[in-house]
């Protein structure tokens, strides 16, 4: 099942079928809001406002993990993630659209894995998002004439500032081309719950960087994102019946990021934590 995650400005999708907002379950504390379920072209769907309705949750205070958990205990196996970014070059206006294919993460406030004590996993992040996923986005906005950008990093800050001109010109000097606060630890917890995952990240400020936008401002922001959230909107409902309708699924290999992640013998794992992660790891830990 696909699920969306929205961002700023996107906490609805409307034109879904059969919609109700459920509570989702997950062993990992509170996700940002209920799901919406909702059907299209008779295919379920799920929606996840990432800062709840009302954009009542921080970057810093998402519960990303209970996020991640809780798609996942519902059925989802795709999670396309709707974000709201600063340019960091010339070439992305506002109102470009990037399918990011990089993150760097500058983040230090939030709990970015499942597992720990008691269960030690690593997975490769080398390439963080489903080159599948992304080639359905990348598909769908250009059917939709959006100006689209195949690949991208995307700096992830903490926030909840916005940057100095010595960090947005060092992020530039990194090589990063967009910048926003929330897809870390998002993407890592997608990897490591084996669920394949990208992002549209559409441009709404050239960050402090440009000669032209010395200061970044909410107000500006929010007049792009109004002008973005119906083309993403559309985008979601476009990519929609491409994920579904795609039987070969994904080979890149994130459906089975933890095959050989846990490094924990058998007999020294924490039961409690066994018990948290049977959405997350079941695959692997019900073997
Ligand atoms: C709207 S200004 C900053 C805010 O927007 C982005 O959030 P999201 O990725 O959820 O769209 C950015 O990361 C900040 O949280
Ligand atoms: N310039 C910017 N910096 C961080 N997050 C953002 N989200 C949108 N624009 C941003």
């Amino acid at each position: 099942m696909l699920g969306i995650i929205g961002g700023s400005g996107v906490y609805n999708i409307e034109g879904l079928e059969n919609t109700r907002w459920v509570k989702a379950e997950s062993s990992f504390g509170e996700p940002s809001d209920e799901v919406l379920m909702g059907e299209l072209n008779g295919e379920s769907i799920a929606f996840l406002p990432r800062h709840g309705r009302g954009h009542r949750i921080s970057p810093s205070d998402i519960n990303f993990r209970a996020n991640i958990d809780a798609l996942k205990r519902l059925g989802v196996t795709d999670v396309v993630s709707v974000s709201a970014v600063g340019s960091l070059r010339e070439h992305l206006a506002p109102g470009t659209f990037v399918i990011v294919d990089q993150f760097i993460d500058r983040t230090f406030a939030r709990e970015k894995s499942f597992f720990g004590s008691g269960m030690v996993a690593h997975v490769s992040m080398a390439r963080p998002v489903c080159k599948r996923l992304g080639d359905h986005l990348e598909a769908a906005a250009r059917q939709m004439e959006i100006n689209v950008v195949r690949g991208g990093t995307y700096l992830v800050m903490e926030g909840m500032q916005f940057s100095s001109l010595a960090e947005s010109e060092l992020y530039r000097s990194w090589g990063c081309d967009v910048i926003g606060m929330t897809n870390m630890p998002e993407a890592k917890l997608a990897r490591e719950a084996e669920l394949c995952y990208a992002t549209v990240a559409m441009v709404t400020d050239y960050d402090c960087w440009h000669p032209d936008h010395d200061h970044v401002t909410v107000e500006a922001i929010v007049k792009v994102l109004l002008e973005n959230a119906d083309r993403a909107r559309g985008l979601v409902k476009s990519v929609a019946p491409r994920v579904q309708n795609d039987a070969a699924g994904c080979e890149c290999g994130c459906r089975h990021a933890l095959q050989y992640a846990i490094l924990t013998a058998p007999e020294a794992r924490d039961p409690e934590l066994i018990e948290k992660l049977s959405a997350v790891a079941g695959r692997i830990l019900n073997r």
